[in-house]
């Protein structure tokens, strides 16, 4: 494959649209300095030392100014940010241009200099594995509004979006989303014949959501890409067993999948023995019954009546008789208390003592892990394995900080204009001052282990490492960027009124 170019530079100027120049020639080295502001941009434009490009400054500034406004929309997921970011850099600056972009036509009505044609329509070639693997990277990705990006790169819903009608939009001229002339995106596994010469399709490298990219060593999240969401297996399933249900009952070995009767095994299982259970006692009762009834019988047969007598209903004597072994129970055992007290004292203590043995093996525990969870439960098997595979748990640590100076303020309101409103003492510039002169002294904190000094930095927990290695410090400070210089800052808003830290703050509390 050749280097060359087939457009470069801006020729065609529509509203705010610019069209690029028809050009037939080499790429453009860059300089060290330039190169810099390109790699940020298109890093895998440079992946083969190669440090020429088809654009030029102007058409880079445009790009970039229109992949910030995608950043919003795809940034979330790395993977697939990267893919789409390098399709557009690939199209504009890519030294083998030539090679992938046909341009198919060109006008001369809205040229910026006289008459030189710009643009008008090209044909951008790419091979399947490329546009449906950047396409399937970003189907899932949502904007932190919840909506799909799709439904707002394919000029669809997101559901009927199909990675054709994605390049079908991304490709129309358009107005709104700064497309200045139509691309073809065409997707083919073979080289095409175009003007006598070859082109081929551009074969670069799709990350798949689920992996890390050139721009970030994590995937996307499981909300983004559903393919990085780790499935996990609620029970242990019985398929995995390791005597055979076949044999047993028509069960396929498949986990998870074990039926009975249409039925999920554990379910069909319980029920069985549910019923089993039910049948056991229902025939006991039964049997119990026909046998008590027969002796009843038995007895009434024989019965030889001597004379007339009131015969007292049978619960009756039941109690009686009960009543008269508590009787004799109670009595028996008071006499004998009350014989040999000297005994029943010395047992009884002795059997206290006896119990309270455990007493000596007690061992009391304070730690809310020990107390609320069982060592064999899953929750705590998970939390070990966490442990031992990555890293230990973090522990929140936190100090309350209340100004000594506890009256409360009079100040503007910042939703209702021209009326005062009370705020609390904690909202005093001096005070918060003094609070971040302290958060800071104790950020600075560093003790010595085993010789060696140790700062907070070291241990803390950093949520977004290797992207980002800042600790997780959870403070009102975080919302003037941890700068206490940004608490003097005013400023007019729309109606001329002076806006300070506070108005500032709380537009950031109800945000
Ligand atoms: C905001 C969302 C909806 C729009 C997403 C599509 C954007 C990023 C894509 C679609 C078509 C692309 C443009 C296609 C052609 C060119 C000409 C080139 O010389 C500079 C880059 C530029 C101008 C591209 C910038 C990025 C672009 C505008």
């Amino acid at each position: 494959q050749q280097t060359g170019c087939v457009m470069r530079g801006i020729c065609g100027k529509d509203g705010s649209l610019r069209q690029n120049c028809e050009y037939n020639g080499p790429p453009e080295v860059l300089t060290d300095s330039k190169i810099q502001k390109y790699q940020n941009l298109c890093p895998r434009l440079f992946e083969d030392r190669n440090n020429a490009v088809c654009c030029d400054e102007e058409q880079f500034e445009i790009l970039e100014q229109q992949i910030s406004l995608v950043e919003p929309i795809l940034g979330k997921c790395s993977s697939c940010f990267s893919n789409f970011r390098n399709l557009w850099c690939q199209f504009a600056c890519m030294p083998r241009q030539s090679s992938h972009v046909h341009v198919v036509s060109t006008a001369t009505e809205n040229a910026v200099f006289n008459n030189t044609p710009y643009i008008t329509r090209v044909e951008y070639f790419l091979t399947p594995t490329f546009a449906y693997g950047l396409f399937d990277s970003c189907k899932n990705v949502q904007t932190t509004n919840g909506d799909f990006a799709m439904s707002m790169l394919c000029g669809t819903s997101a559901e009927d979006c199909t990675a054709e009608k994605l390049y079908k939009n991304l490709g129309t001229y358009n107005r709104n989303i700064g497309v200045p002339f139509t691309i073809d995106v065409i997707i083919t596994k073979d080289e095409q014949i175009r003007n006598d010469s070859i082109i081929s399709p551009l074969d670069a490298k799709a990350y798949p959501c689920n992996s890390s990219s050139d721009i970030s060593s994590s995937a996307c999240s499981c909300q983004d890409c559903p393919s990085a969401c780790s499935s996990i297996e609620p029970f242990p399933s019985i398929g995995k067993l390791p005597f055979d249900w076949k044999d047993a009952v028509s069960c396929e070995r498949i986990p998870g999948t074990c039926k009975i009767a249409s039925m999920d095994c554990t379910v069909a299982m319980s029920l069985l023995a549910f019923g089993c259970i039910c049948v056991t006692v229902m025939v006991i009762a039964v049997l119990h019954y026909a046998l008590r009834k027969s002796t009843d019988e038995d007895e009434l047969t024989h019965f030889k009546p001597t004379a007339p007598t009131f015969k007292s209903p049978e619960k009756e004597s039941d109690r009686l008789h009960i009543e008269e072994w508590l009787i004799i129970i109670c009595s028996n055992y008071g006499q004998f208390v009350a014989k040999r007290p000297g005994f029943v004292f010395f047992t009884g203590l002795f059997f206290a003592l006896f119990c309270s043995c455990g007493l000596f093996v007690i061992r009391l525990t304070t730690d809310p892990v020990e107390l609320w969870s069982s060592p064999g439960s899953e929750a705590r098997k998970q939390k070990a394995f966490f442990e031992e595979n990555f890293m230990p748990f973090y522990r929140i640590e936190q100090f309350i900080v209340y100004p000594k100076n506890q009256a409360i303020f009079l100040r503007e309101n910042v939703s209702v204009l021209m009326e005062t409103g009370y705020y609390g003492p904690i909202y005093r510039k001096e005070f918060l001052e003094e609070a971040f002169r302290l958060q800071s002294e104790v950020l600075k904190l560093t003790t010595t282990l085993d010789g060696e000094n140790v700062s907070l930095q070291e241990i803390c927990f950093k949520p977004l490492k290797p992207d980002n290695n800042n600790c997780a410090v959870m403070s009102i400070f975080n919302y003037f960027q941890n700068d206490i210089s940004k608490l003097d800052i005013t400023m007019e808003d729309d109606y001329m009124v002076d806006r300070d830290y506070l108005d500032h703050l709380m537009q950031c509390v109800k945000s």
